[in-house]
């Protein structure tokens, strides 16, 4: 018998640096960066019903659910759905901080993309379920396809790469950037001449709205301070989120515990290949032995 439900993590990102290489004429800039996953995610349990509704508990304070990317992601895959009449009752334990450059949200877009791919019987391909992740937000793709990759356009053209796989220490700083703020800075580094992909895997982690989420945010400017005498700081995508990699769990967990209360901290690892993917593939290879199972055990006809 298939199984109707399906539990799967949905990890955060780190961009191991940024780069804004250009602006396109609608606005957008154009950007290099590496993301990696890390271990650190929420969790989302799908089960199908047969209503044609989408469930979602609890809800996100302050997300309404017709704006919550679980739902808009179940909403475009809808039309694809073997039957018309398949909804999805959806839980979600909600772990990962909200305006934090770490992606919760395009994460559980993307996982909500692939877990529904399969409990709906849509069958649609890696890309298929990427470009539909491209309209939800520029970062889904690349958990949609959930290999660390090398991504440049807005995020959306993705090479996989395999960057060393350190622990963080990550610090979210007590304040939500405003990505929007951020790029309409007049003062935002948009020149940073584009590199090739092999020179990309050997960089420091620059980050080009660093100066500019700093001089916004107040917070991140005294996290960054605080964190300079403990290693190589880095900021994520538009962050809040602050990291700094570090050889050994111990080491991670030793700053762990001087960082004021006040910041949020997780010690976590870089991932290569995201643990959506992971528990995804495992789901399906149990899936095709119960099926098999269930084949064997019927009567000859
Ligand atoms: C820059 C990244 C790197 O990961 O930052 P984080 O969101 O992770 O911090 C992302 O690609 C962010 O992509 P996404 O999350 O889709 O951006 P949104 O919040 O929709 O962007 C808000 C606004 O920022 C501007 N924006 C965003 C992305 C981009 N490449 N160029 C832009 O100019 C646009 O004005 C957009 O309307
Ligand atoms: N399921 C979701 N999880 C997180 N954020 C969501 C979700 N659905 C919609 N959002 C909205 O998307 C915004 C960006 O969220 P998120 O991806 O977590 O942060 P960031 O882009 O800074 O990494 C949130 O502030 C929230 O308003």
């Amino acid at each position: 018998m298939t199984n109707h439900s399906i539990s799967l993590p949905s990890p955060a990102k780190l961009n191991l640096f940024l780069h804004i290489t250009g602006r396109r004429n609608d606005g957008y800039h154009e950007l290099q960066t590496i993301f990696q996953f890390i271990n650190v995610c929420d969790q989302l349990d799908f089960t199908t019903t047969n209503d044609a509704l989408v469930h979602i508990l609890p809800a996100i304070k302050g997300v309404p659910l017709e704006e919550n990317l679980i739902y808009k992601a179940a909403q475009a895959l809808k039309p694809f759905a073997k039957n018309e009449a398949f909804g999805a009752n959806i839980s979600l334990k909600k772990r990962l901080p909200m305006g934090g450059g770490i992606g919760g949200g395009s994460s559980n877009a993307a996982t909500t993309l692939l877990a529904l791919n399969q409990l709906w019987q849509c069958d649609l391909s890696t890309d298929a379920l990427a470009n539909i992740g491209r309209h939800l937000g520029a970062d889904v793709p690349v958990f949609v396809r959930g290999n660390a990759a090398f991504a440049e356009g807005i995020g959306e053209l993705l090479t996989p790469v395999e960057p060393e796989t350190p622990f963080y220490l990550l610090v979210k700083p007590d304040c939500h950037v405003a990505t929007g703020q951020i790029f309409a800075d007049k003062y935002l580094t948009r020149d940073t001449p584009p590199i090739r992909i092999a020179h990309a895997l050997k960089l420091s982690g620059q980050n080009d709205c660093l100066e500019v989420v700093k001089k916004h945010n107040p917070e991140v400017n005294e996290a960054f301070e605080w964190l300079q005498d403990y290693g190589d700081v880095k900021l994520t995508g538009t962050g809040a989120c602050l990291f700094i990699a570090y050889n050994t769990i111990e080491d991670a967990e030793r700053v762990r515990a001087s960082v004021p209360k006040k910041w949020q901290t997780w010690v976590c690892q870089g991932c290569n290949v995201s643990p959506t993917h992971l528990a995804l593939n495992q789901w399906i290879k149990k899936q095709k032995s119960l099926r098999l199972n269930s084949e064997l055990s019927k009567p000859d006809e």
